[in-house]
């Protein structure tokens, strides 16, 4: 809705009330005093025209008092019933001015507004009264001879007629000021059309203005919504943050419990602390004295240490000596047991005791039993058979029920020494089917392991028990085959190892009494059970090159070569710190371990001219001879090595040893001389077919076991 105040479509009546005041023509005359005033009051009308609203003032009457009649009655006033019944004139209403301040005051313009469109109508002019007329005829007559009255009422007609003549103008000014008014009417009526129209658009822009106000409270509304949803939750939350206040005043009260118990802690804490300064610094005097001790105690350690060193160097050196006590060659005999195959004859099964050999162990009970006899049977002129027992004293003796880990008893020691830097060599000799392969490789099964995996175990347990002394250990191994006088590698990765185009050479080194084959393949050791993986591959290899009867293995000497090499670094004093306090002392050995070929003579292995396997004749032959070669060579070097130093020991010079006489011997070199240590498997068959063969390998044994190549033998031998 418009706040602009309604306009009033009919004119003020205020445009009219120029129209108000009285002129009332006099119709007599009257005194000079009145006509005075009269002429005062006309006077005080303003100057511009412009007759003031308030108050309203009448024309006083000229001459005597009548009633007035008015110059124009005022039509408003007269249509509003403005007039008393007197005839006086009410006083016209005032005007409500407008509002709108745009607008025009009308109420200024009042003054020349004839209230009323209407054009001003020509007033006739006013007739001289004709009383008055009458009154100065009948003046004249009665005083006709008065010239000085008749002067004055000519004066006073003058006067008269001067008013009369104001009055006129004054009419003439009061009808300009009319049609003033009624052009400022027609104006005004411009006006407000104009008023109008814009009324209409202040309507619709205020329309407008409602509607969007109208959305705007919608959107306010929403908006008033969402605030008192968010005030909801905002309270929600108020009342929970409140809760929560509640329930940290609980745990702060308890905390600033626990902080006055923790403040009586610290300070019982700072009591103690200050006792525990007092206590640390009696400790740090006693540190002080305790370092002077413990630098005093190292000075002692390394005194110690050295000692070890040295003790470490004695007990080597006694160690040898045992070893060497025993006799730098040793010879063990074995006596496998009987396989049920060896009691099968044509498909026939024998009993035990027609096929077992006539074999006796004197001293089973001794502590090393050592002494072995073999009954022989030969026919006797006479017919019967004459039997004949060979007694033999070895260092050791194994019958046939003993296992190999006795059997590896008698040689750990042996290991030992080979830690120790010393050159060892172990062969197993005797004929085929004996038990060679048994005792140096054995079988698979838990306990069955032979003396080359046993001997790998035990130098890498005494290696690891030697790092406790300061020593550290490289091993490696090599494993190799001389068949027909040729070295081939077991270790190759040739699969046809055999016909492999490399060329094997010996190589001695006399500053350091080692021995290298040349293209050999050499494999370092880091865990005891690698040798399996060895031991594998040398039998797959050697399995290829079988033939159908006669396996490789019994026509070749196989020799697995275990080499360590130490250096004493010292000892870590804390674990994981560099070792300190070595000395830097080198030694290296080297573990021959050899399983040779079968011993048995030739002119048992064939007689018709095919050798067993179907090879030919004459490669059998060679095969033979070679191998007898090189197995009487052995023979011959131990003989030399005895020979040898017995000339020595009476100061008749150094012998000869024959090591190049074959490639056996030779590569062993270095493992049966000086101060290396030999051990010969003496490995026997239990049957009695075998009685004559196993006699012959007694009687080489012995011929071994008698000789002495260095150091002390043990009492006893003979
Ligand atoms: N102490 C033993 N205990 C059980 N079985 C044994 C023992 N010694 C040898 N044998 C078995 O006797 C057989 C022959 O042994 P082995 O192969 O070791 O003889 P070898 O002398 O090496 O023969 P070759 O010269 O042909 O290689 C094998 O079957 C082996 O398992």
């Amino acid at each position: 809705m418009s706040r602009l105040p309604k306009l009033r479509s009919t004119s003020p009546p205020t445009v009219h009330t120029i129209s108000g005041p009285t002129l009332a023509v006099p119709s007599t005359i009257t005194t000079r005093t009145n006509l005075k005033r009269k002429a005062d009051t006309i006077e005080e009308e303003p100057g511009d025209g412009v007759v003031q609203e308030q108050p309203r003032r009448k024309i006083a009457a000229l001459g005597t008092a009548r009633p007035t009649r008015p110059l124009q009655p005022a039509r408003a006033g007269a249509a509003n019933g403005g007039r008393t019944a007197s005839g006086s004139a009410l006083p016209a209403p005032v005007p409500k001015p407008l509002t709108k301040p745009r607008a025009p005051a009308i109420t200024r313009q009042a003054p020349r507004t004839r209230g009323t469109s209407a054009p001003p109508t020509q007033r006739p002019r006013p007739k001289p009264p004709s009383g008055a007329a009458n009154r100065t005829r009948a003046a004249a007559g009665r005083n006709a001879g008065s010239r000085t009255g008749a002067n004055s009422i000519d004066d006073e007609l003058m006067t008269e007629r001067a008013n009369l003549a104001s009055l006129r103008s004054q009419h003439d000014l009061i009808f300009a000021q009319l049609s003033e008014s009624r052009a400022l009417e027609l104006n005004h009526r411009r006006e407000l059309v104009g008023f109008s129209d814009e009324i209409e658009q202040l309507k619709k822009k205020h329309t407008g203005e409602i509607e969007e106000l109208e959305e705007r409270m919608q959107q306010r509304a929403k908006e008033m919504e969402d605030i008192t949803e968010e005030l909801r939750l905002c309270r929600e939350d108020l009342e929970r943050e409140r809760e929560n206040t509640t329930q940290l005043r609980v745990v702060i009260g308890e905390g600033e419990t626990k902080v006055s118990e923790l403040e009586t802690q610290v300070s019982d804490l700072e009591g103690q602390n200050s006792r525990l300064r007092a206590q640390n610094a009696g400790l740090e005097a006693s540190l002080a004295e305790t370092r002077r001790q413990l630098s005093a105690s190292d000075d002692k350690l390394s005194i110690l240490k050295q000692e070890v060193v040295e003790a470490e160097f004695e007990r080597r050196k006694l160690h040898n000596m045992v070893q060497e006590l025993k006799g730098n060659i040793r010879v063990f005999c074995r006596v496998r047991p009987i396989l049920p195959a060896d009691a099968l004859s044509n498909g026939q099964q024998l009993a035990i005791e027609d096929v077992a050999a006539d074999i006796d162990y004197p001293n089973p009970d001794a502590e090393t039993p050592n002494v072995i006899q073999l009954t022989s049977s030969t026919p006797a002129f006479s017919g019967a058979p004459r039997k004949e027992t060979h007694t033999f004293t070895f260092d050791r003796v194994f019958p046939p029920q003993s296992s190999q880990e006795q059997v590896f008893e008698e040689i750990e020691l042996l290991v030992q020494s080979v830690v120790d830097g010393y050159n060892v060599c172990v062969f197993a000799y005797g004929q085929t089917g004996s038990g060679k392969s048994w005792t140096m490789e054995g079988g698979s099964a838990d306990g069955q392991a032979g003396m080359i995996p046993r001997a790998v175990e035990q130098v890498f347990r005494v290696a690891g028990e030697m790092k406790n002394r300061g020593w550290e250990y490289h091993i490696e191994g090599e494993f190799l085959e001389i068949y027909n006088e040729t070295i081939h590698d077991l270790l190759t990765k040739d699969s046809d190892y055999d016909s492999s185009k490399k060329k094997h050479e010996i190589k001695h080194d006399p500053k350091t009494h080692t021995t290298r084959v040349t293209n050999i393949t050499t494999v370092p050791l880091t865990t005891p059970s690698q040798v399996h993986t060895l031991l594998s591959l040398a039998h797959s290899r050697r399995s290829v090159a079988a033939t159908l009867v006669n396996e490789r293995s019994s026509r070749s000497h196989s020799v697995f070569i275990l080499r360590i090499a130490g250096t004493h670094v010292g000892i870590p004093t804390e674990p994981g710190a560099p070792p300190t306090g070595g000395t830097g002392e080198k030694c290296s050995g080297c573990l021959n371990l050899v399983d040779l070929a079968g011993s048995e003579r030739l002119n048992v292995s064939f007689a018709n001219g095919s050798g067993p396997g179907g090879l030919p004749e004459k490669e059998r032959v060679k095969e033979t001879q070679n191998i007898n070669k090189s197995l009487s060579a052995l023979g011959d070097v131990i003989a030399a090595l005895g020979d040898k130093y017995e000339r020595e020991k009476s100061g008749k010079g150094e012998g000869h040893v024959p090591y190049r006489n074959s490639k056996l011997t030779y590569l062993l070199q270095n493992s049966l001389s000086g101060s290396s240590k030999t051990l010969m498997f003496l490995n026997l068959s239990p049957l009695a077919a075998h009685s004559g063969e196993s006699l012959t390998s007694l009687r080489f044994a012995t011929k071994v076991n008698n000789t002495q190549i260095g150091g002390a033998k043990k009492s006893g031998k003979s």
